[in-house]
């Protein structure tokens, strides 16, 4: 579940060598051997394996590989642009090969065989040219499969960044823990199944190394998820506030109440303008419903309900007033437990004055604050941090340092950052999810943990990966109204 940067893993995988019982050679092995294995389970029945080697330990592992395919007795063609620096773990490797290395620019791939990528990992430094810029094209035309040692050589493992270009690997094997770069998108697509493998990297290692960064999988968040005791009533399991848009843009707001009632929420109550009660009142049933039009009737309510979450943002229009409700909210006092959760209109709503915003969530009693922007919303409110390049990890964790609230930055690769520095990349992500109003559920399944109790990078976490579960269980076909359906199956699988 941990992620690593790669200097993370070059200074553990130092670490593991000083302290035994594998030195930085064996550990190369251990690497090639489970590479290998990963393979010949795959694969071997192909006509034959082109193993490209680089200059460094990527390189190494490729020859530790072509060594072990070649006495199965297999057809192994070896290649490599550059010789490895003399005394290094992959000049080891190398001279333990018995094949000789071909020039990688004699190299005809062929679509019956295999190509084994050994020409960068974690040590990719530029943009790919040349003649390894040249096989990846022709790999590609080809046709040929590609098994990748540790990473598809091209994708940055700190961004998943295509640098110049990068192979589309069928497998890729990844060593100790995954980095950022199997996890973000461009370079997930091109890593195919990506297998992590043991080498003999002691666990202790990873604590002591501090890990901020993890896939964002239930281990994470599961035991911070709200469970129902007999002390349990309506009001201790939380109650969330959802603001409603006007009577031509409700539905985002119902979306939301909905699936912060099915996240376990106790009692929710959507706010509503006077012109809206009407068409809000015909669609809702145990959701409460309550005018709400100026700053006295949000404060009455405040007063006489204190709600542990709100959401504000679905559907309701950009403009002073979502600023004005905003910022109410932000100055009342927090609760015991819970939070606000901006979405859409009242992040797009800041855009000319995002440090407004900032600067009240950092009010000392301000509620814990959750951010959920796509991408353009991001852009409004981080203009500088948009434009950057780097990992979409940096942006996230940035942004969530500079507003003091906790960022959902949405997409295909979801990354939630908190602004402690830790920071989580969604793993269970689906292209069903990119449907009108998905975000207002997530939005509402978020504050509905929130109410109950879940730290907001918990209750985020956790939110992102249910949203995702659900839409992947309902598969094609799925529309928003569908989401807040199917929690009760998703959390029921993780309750005990
Ligand atoms: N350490 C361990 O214990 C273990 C490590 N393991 C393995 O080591 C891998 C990391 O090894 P690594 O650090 O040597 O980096 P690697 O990816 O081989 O590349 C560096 C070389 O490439 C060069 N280069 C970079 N970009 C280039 C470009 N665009 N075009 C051309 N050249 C370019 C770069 O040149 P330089 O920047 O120095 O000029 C340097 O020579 C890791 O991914 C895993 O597979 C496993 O064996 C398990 C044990
Ligand atoms: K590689």
């Amino acid at each position: 579940m941990e992620v690593l940067t790669p200097e993370e893993m070059s200074a553990i995988d130092r670490r593991a060598a000083e302290a035994g019982p594998f030195d930085g050679y064996h550990l190369m092995r251990n690497a090639g051997a489970v590479a290998a294995a990963e393979i010949l389970v795959r694969f071997a029945d192909a006509a034959g394996f082109d193993v490209l080697c680089g200059p460094g330990n990527n390189g190494g592992d490729g020859y530790v590989v072509a060594r072990l395919l070649a006495e199965r007795g297999l057809d192994v063609r070896l290649l490599a642009a550059v010789p490895p620096r003399k005394g290094s773990d992959a000049a080891r490797a190398a001279d333990d090969c018995p094949l000789a290395a071909r020039p990688l620019d004699a190299f005809r791939p062929a679509p019956d065989r295999i190509v084994v990528d050994a020409l960068f990992g974690a040590g990719l430094s530029r943009p790919v040219s040349g003649a390894e810029a040249a096989a990846i094209a022709g790999v590609a035309a080809a046709g040929a499969r590609v098994v990748a040692l540790d990473l598809p050589s091209g994708i940055s493992s700190d961004s998943g960044q295509v640098m110049g270009a990068a192979f589309d690997a069928a497998l890729t094997v990844t060593f100790f823990r995954k980095k950022p770069g199997h996890l973000l998108y461009p370079g997930r697509a091109r890593c195919g199944e990506t297998v992590l493998a043991d080498i003999g990297i002691a666990g202790a290692l990873l604590e002591a190394a501090g890990t901020t960064l993890w896939e964002n999988l239930p281990a994470l968040w599961r035991s911070a998820l709200p469970t129902a005791g007999p002390d349990t009533h309506k009001y201790n399991r939380g109650h969330v506030a959802v603001f409603s848009g006007g009577p031509t843009s409700t539905g985002a707001a119902r979306l939301a109440a909905r699936a912060a009632a099915r996240s376990g929420a106790g009692a929710v109550t959507l706010l509503s303008p006077a012109s809206a009660l009407m068409v809000n009142a015909m669609h809702l049933t145990a959701i409460m419903l309550r005018r709400a039009e100026t700053v006295t009737e949000v404060e009455q309510f405040l007063a006489d309900r204190r709600p542990a979450a709100i959401v504000l943002g679905p559907g309701f229009g950009v403009g002073d007033w979502v600023r004005t409700l905003a910022l109410l909210l932000l100055r009342q006092a927090a609760a015991e437990r819970g939070g606000l959760v901006l979405d859409a209109d009242a992040i797009s709503a800041f855009a000319a004055n995002p440090g407004e915003l900032f600067d009240a969530a950092r009010g000392e009693t301000a509620p814990p604050l959750v951010l959920t922007p796509h991408e353009g919303e991001f852009a409004r409110l981080f203009p500088d941090l948009a434009e950057r390049e780097g990992s979409k990890i940096v942006r996230a964790r940035r942004a969530a340092e500079r507003a003091g609230g906790v960022m959902v930055l949405k997409g295909a690769d979801t990354v939630i950052a908190s602004p402690d520095g830790r920071a989580a990349i969604n793993g269970n992500g689906t292209a069903f999810l990119a449907t009108a109003g998905s975000g207002d559920v997530l939005a509402g399944i978020i504050a509905g943990l929130l109410a109950q109790g879940m730290p907001a990078f918990e209750a985020s976490c956790a939110g992102v990966w249910l949203h995702a579960e659900a839409a992947r269980l309902f598969g094609p076909g799925l529309i928003a109204e569908d989401l807040p359906e199917l929690l009760p199956e998703v959390l029921a699988g993780l309750i005990d």
